[in-house]
């Protein structure tokens, strides 16, 4: 549905010039919840830009819906264009005009009759839980209220695409999530394709089925969520993934405080991991009833991801050397992770391979 290859977008400014993507190629597909996330200045509004062509790239070439928008006339682009949506951080809305009229000024270029255009400016609203704000002015409506109202407008030439530009950034977490549910909704129900920037793996964890990491004008990770989650790759992955999941937070605070352990000297702190059908509960029974491991659970996180279970656990795991080193051998065969942080027996080993 949309495929960039190799895009490059430079400015120049004078004498300087900032490359801000660099040799960026991915693929959308129809149906997707694509999360490109990063850090501010990574590019990532840039690049979201090249989608509509709102920022031509200085070169590579981008084609939506079997089109290669690059190669369209003026005329051509300006319909390509209306069917992506694009919704932005500060909403930009009209706030001189009604909620309605600003729902209705993309229809005004539509063939629609005046009728047709009054019931599809209601049916927006409708849509987005406003049918009670027809009258009201941006500047009385709450942050999320607006953006649903912008989600609204961007959805009266009914697009296939809606890009969203850190769409969430100014809301509070709460009314976040709503207009997350809004977003998944809108996918679900209308098939909408969204691409979403954010630099909230948080955003991208509710609601995308694929993401990129960009960090300076490059992607350096990109793939299915489940498997970027699991198994991320690269340093900046990991850090993103920890903003949602501390635990990497969590172990930090317990090796720089080892008294708190208080690890005997067979203890072992360990981290586990699993994905999909190994869950923790009858793992960690095993572990009492076969080897006579005792185990003391210090944090536990679950993620359900794409309807996948993604669980991290920091355990300590008390027992002989002989039942220590027979637990990790099941932990392996159960295709659980098994990171072991802190043990005199057992230094900084990784175990297992969940698939
Ligand atoms: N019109 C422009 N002229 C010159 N440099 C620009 C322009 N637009 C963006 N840049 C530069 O390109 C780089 C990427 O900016 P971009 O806004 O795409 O990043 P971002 O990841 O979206 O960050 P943020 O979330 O802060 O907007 C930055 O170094 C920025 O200063």
């Amino acid at each position: 549905m949309i495929t960039l290859s190799n895009i490059q977008v430079t400015f120049e400014n004078g004498s300087q010039s900032v490359t801000a993507v660099q040799d960026v190629s991915l693929q959308v597909d129809a149906g997707d919840v694509y999360g490109i996330v990063g850090y501010s200045g990574a590019g990532k509004s840039t690049l979201v830009r090249v989608i509509n062509l709102l920022q031509r790239p200085s070169a590579g070439s981008v084609v939506v819906n079997g089109q290669d928008l690059l190669a369209l006339q003026p005329k051509e682009l300006r319909l390509a264009r209306k069917r992506i949506g694009m919704i932005f951080q500060h909403f930009h809305l009209m706030n001189s005009r009604t909620i309605y009229d600003n729902v209705d000024f993309p229809l005004k270029s539509s063939k629609l009759s005046k009728r047709e255009r009054d019931l599809k400016v209601k049916q927006l609203l409708e849509l987005v839980s406003l049918s009670d704000k027809l009258d009201a002015y941006p500047s009385q409506l709450s942050g999320g209220q607006k953006q649903r109202v912008a989600i609204a407008r961007a959805l009266a030439n009914d697009p296939e695409i809606l890009l969203c530009d850190e769409a969430t950034s100014a809301l509070d977490p709460k009314t976040t999530l709503s207009i997350l549910e809004l977003l998944k909704k809108l996918n679900r129900t209308l098939g909408l394709t969204i691409v979403i920037i954010t630099h909230e793996m948080q955003v991208v964890k509710e609601i995308c089925n694929k993401v990129a990491v960009m960090e300076a004008g490059r992607i350096v990770e990109q793939g299915d969520i489940v498997s970027i989650f699991s198994r991320p790759q690269n340093t900046l992955t990991r850090d993103f993934i920890n903003t949602a999941t501390h635990i990497e937070q969590t172990l930090d605070k317990l090796t720089s405080h080892p008294s708190l352990l208080h690890l005997k000297d067979n203890d072992m702190l360990c981290k586990i991991s699993y994905i999909g059908d190994s869950t923790s509960e009858p793992v960690i029974s095993e572990l009492t009833a076969r080897y006579r491991v005792k185990t003391n659970i210090l944090f536990a996180n679950v993620e359900i991801l794409q309807q996948t279970p993604i669980g991290n656990l920091i355990v300590v795991m008390s027992g002989t050397p002989g039942d220590l080193e027979g637990a990790l051998r099941y932990l392996q065969s159960a295709r659980v992770d098994v990171e072991v942080i802190n043990s005199r027996l057992f230094q900084n080993q990784k175990v297992g391979d969940p698939a």
